[in-house]
């Protein structure tokens, strides 16, 4: 069984900046799962979007795969032939559970499990690239690097999956959306305590982008193919093909 998300449960005096360290891998499904409305659908899609456009002989790129929940729905449905799955984090503590959970569900897909910064990350012949709630975590500055970074990697007709938190620009739109996030929260058992201490730790580390400044930084990338498939709230997947 999973173990309950409580690291904001308790009042602290100094909230402190959100990390990926032990405590937090330790209860990130729970977290992940009643944090980020439809999640769970996000995860099987990709697995699908990897069974329809991944390319024999290619590389598959999980980019902050925190504990591989991406790649192991990418394992479970991909049939293209020789390719290696390279699933990056570098938090220690998700990288050591990341490789446990593989090699509790074994397969024959060659699969590489990192611990490194993902603008270290040399992008080679990828038919799939991975962003799954990653990017809002890079710092805006590197934010248009990384994405260049992945397109010169990608092979033709490869596909970016990127799913992140948004921002919008109407203040009363951003409210109303805001608001339904903290009902969802509210409704997977968080109280306002965890709810206004987790929002102060996340404040400062991820920045969320609006779907405009997305799309610009995929165009200004080469891409010309893109579209959101999915959103809920403010959390929203998009895909891009070269
Ligand atoms: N510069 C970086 N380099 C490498 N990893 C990083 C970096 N910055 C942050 N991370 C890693 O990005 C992950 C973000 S969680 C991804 C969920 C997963 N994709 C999932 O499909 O379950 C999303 C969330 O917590 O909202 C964490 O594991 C960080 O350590
Ligand atoms: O909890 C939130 O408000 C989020 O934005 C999602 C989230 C999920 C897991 C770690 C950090 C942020």
């Amino acid at each position: 069984m999973n173990k309950t998300d409580n690291i904001f449960a308790t009042a602290q005096e100094e909230v402190k900046d959100f990390v990926f360290d032990d405590n937090v891998a330790e209860v990130f499904p729970d977290m992940i799962k009643r944090s980020v409305p439809g999640y769970q659908t996000m995860i099987s899609t990709i697995g699908h979007l990897a069974h329809e456009y991944a390319q024999d002989n290619s590389q598959i790129y999980d980019l902050g795969c925190s504990l591989g929940a991406a790649t192991l729905s990418i394992r479970r449905k991909l049939t293209a032939k020789n390719c290696t799955i390279i699933a990056v984090d570098n938090s220690q503590a998700m990288v050591n559970r990341c490789q446990q959970h593989l090699n509790n569900y074994k397969s024959e897909i060659k699969t590489q499990v990192l611990c490194d910064d993902i603008m270290n990350i040399d992008i080679q012949d990828a038919s799939i690239v991975v962003l799954n709630f990653t990017l809002q975590f890079i710092s805006p500055s590197q934010r248009d690097t990384l994405i260049k970074n992945i397109y010169q990697g990608m092979k033709p007709g490869g596909i970016l999956i990127i799913s992140e938190k948004l921002v919008f620009e109407q203040a009363n739109i951003q409210s109303v959306i805001d608001e339904l996030h903290l009902d969802f929260k509210r409704a997977q058992g968080y109280s306002e305590l965890e709810i206004s201490q987790k929002r102060a730790s996340i404040e400062n580390v991820l920045i969320p982008d609006t779907l405009e400044q997305h799309y610009k930084r995929f165009e200004q990338a080469g891409f010309n193919k893109m579209s959101q498939w999915y959103q809920c709230f403010n959390f929203s997947s998009l895909i891009a093909i070269k």
